[in-house]
C-alpha cells in the first residue's frame, strides 16, 4: 500500500482554555468544536446548579456534593478544584480513551486545574488563557449572558482580578476582542501544536520508508 502522510500516527494533545468568567472561553470552545472534528470536549462534573438551557452530560455532569466527594475518593478525577462556592472536576476515563485514539481533548478548567494537569501531563498539555479587552467589557458580557443573578455576577467580577493574575502560567494568551479573530487564533495554535515533531509519533517509520530503508 502506498505510504501517505495521512497515515502517520499522532499523539493526542490536551488543550486547556482558562479565563475569568465571562471573557468568552465557552463561546470560543463551542465554535472550535463545531469546526474541528479532531478535538472533543472534556465534560466536567460540578456541584453547581444548571443554568437555563444547560444539559446534564453535555455541558456538565451535575452531581451532588456527596457524589462529588465519592468520585474524589475513588480517584475518578484527573484534577479537581473548588471554584467560587462549587466543586468542579475532570473525569479521567473519557479523556484517556480519546487520547488513546490519537484525538485531542479540549478542557474548560480554571488555573488550579491547569496547575494540576501541568504536573501530571506536561508533555501533552497546551494551555491558552483568554483575557477580556477591559473590565467594563467583562462586566457587560457577564450581564448580557443573563444567566446568572446580579449577586453571582458581582461575585464573578470580584474574582476576576485573582483569576487574571495567573496569565503568566499559560503557553498562549488571547485578548478576546472580536470573537471570529479569537477562534482563528485558537485554530492556529492547534494546527501548530499538532505539527510538533514529538507529537508525530509515526514520523520515524514514515521517513524510514521515504528513504527506502525498509
Ligand atoms: N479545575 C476545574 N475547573 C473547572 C472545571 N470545569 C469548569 N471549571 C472552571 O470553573 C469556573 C466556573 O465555571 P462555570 O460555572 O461553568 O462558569 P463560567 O466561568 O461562566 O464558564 C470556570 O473558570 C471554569 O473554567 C473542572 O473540571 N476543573
Ligand atoms: N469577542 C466577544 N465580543 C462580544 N461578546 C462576546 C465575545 N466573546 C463572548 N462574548 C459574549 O460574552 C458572554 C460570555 O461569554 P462566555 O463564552 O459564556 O464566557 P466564559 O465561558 O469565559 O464565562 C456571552 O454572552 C458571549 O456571547
Amino acid at each position: 500500500m502506498p505510504q501517505t502522510s495521512s497515515s502517520i500516527g499522532r499523539r493526542g494533545l490536551m488543550l486547556v482554555m482558562s479565563s475569568p468568567s465571562g471573557a468568552g472561553k465557552t463561546t470560543i470552545s463551542r465554535a472550535l468544536l463545531a469546526r474541528d472534528s479532531g478535538i472533543s470536549m472534556s465534560v466536567s462534573a460540578t456541584t453547581r446548579a444548571p443554568r437555563p438551557g444547560e444539559v446534564d452530560g453535555k455541558d456538565y455532569y451535575f452531581v451532588s456534593v456527596e457524589r462529588f466527594h465519592a468520585m474524589v475518593e475513588n480517584g475518578e478525577f484527573l484534577e479537581h478544584a473548588r471554584v467560587f462556592d462549587n466543586f468542579y472536576g475532570t473525569p479521567r476515563a473519557p479523556v484517556e480513551a480519546v487520547l488513546a485514539q490519537g484525538r485531542d481533548v479540549l478542557f474548560d478548567i480554571d488555573w488550579q486545574g491547569t496547575q494540576q494537569m501541568r504536573q501530571t501531563a506536561r508533555a501533552d498539555l497546551v494551555s491558552v488563557f483568554v483575557l477580556p479587552p477591559s473590565v467594563e467589557e467583562l462586566e457587560r458580557r457577564l450581564h448580557t449572558r443573563a444567566q446568572d443573578s446580579a449577586e453571582v455576577v458581582a461575585k464573578r467580577m470580584a474574582k476576576a482580578g485573582d483569576e487574571m493574575s495567573h496569565w503568566p502560567e499559560y503557553d498562549y494568551i488571547i485578548v478576546n476582542v472580536e470573537v471570529e479573530e479569537s477562534i482563528a487564533r485558537v485554530q492556529a495554535i492547534l494546527t501548530a501544536e499538532r505539527l510538533k515533531r514529538e507529537r508525530q509519533v509515526g514520523m520515524h517509520d514514515f521517513v524510514t520508508r521515504l528513504r527506502g530503508l525498509e
